[in-house]
């Protein structure tokens, strides 16, 4: 498993990149050098795109622990007939994801302050998370939001131990040069 972007992606999320430039130099939005940007949070994010075909329109997807809105606006922008909430409970960084969906024009991109923990449950049927959080916690916050049976994919560092009451499919991939990485999917047994 290889993580591509779609060429006609690249307009988009250069524009992304720059906006989160101007905001960084203000906010302290992200302790990421520049040149580190386009491949730990663009393209890892991608590696998530395949997943989607299993979704079709209307269908609800959940990002928790968004941060910037990574991998949440990579996905909004490849499926604009999706709806894609990003969860974070960080009001700057919410502030900062819905200037980049006005700027890009991603109406199906939703951000929501709050925790996890205490926001409406949103039946979604789709869940992912990039650098958040132990599965245990993640899991925990599924099963407010997710559908039932709808699975959960976790971007994590390596394998992991599926958690009790869940199977779990470990995809492995490698980013250019920040080296092997796992999509961790997960479903209540
Ligand atoms: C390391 S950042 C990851 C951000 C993004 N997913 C990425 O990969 O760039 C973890 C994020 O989780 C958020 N977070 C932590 N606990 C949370 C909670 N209980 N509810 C919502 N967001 C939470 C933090 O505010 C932070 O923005």
């Amino acid at each position: 498993m290889e993580p591509i972007l779609p060429d006609w992606m690249k307009e988009p999320v250069t524009r992304y990149l720059e906006l989160l430039d101007r905001w960084s130099r203000t906010h302290a939005l992200t302790s990421l050098e520049m040149e580190e940007r386009y491949e730990e949070l663009i393209l890892d994010s991608a590696v998530l795109l395949p997943f989607l075909g299993a979704l079709g329109p209307g269908c609800k997807v959940a990002d928790f622990g968004t941060g910037m809105g990574i991998p949440a606006l990579v996905l909004a922008l490849a499926r604009p007939d999706l709806t894609v909430f990003a969860l974070d409970k960080s009001k700057k960084k919410i502030a900062f994801v819905k200037q980049a969906a006005l700027e890009l024009g991603l109406a199906n991109l939703r951000p929501l302050a709050g925790r996890a923990e205490e926001l409406p449950p949103l039946r979604a049927d789709l869940g992912v998370a990039k650098a958040v959080g132990t599965l245990d916690l993640l899991l925990g916050w599924w099963d407010r939001h997710g559908a039932p049976g709808a699975p959960f994919l976790a971007l994590k560092g390596g394998p992991e131990e599926a958690p009790a009451g869940y199977a779990l499919a470990a995809h492995g991939y490698r980013l250019p040069t920040r080296g092997r990485r796992t999509v961790l999917e997960l479903r209540r047994t």
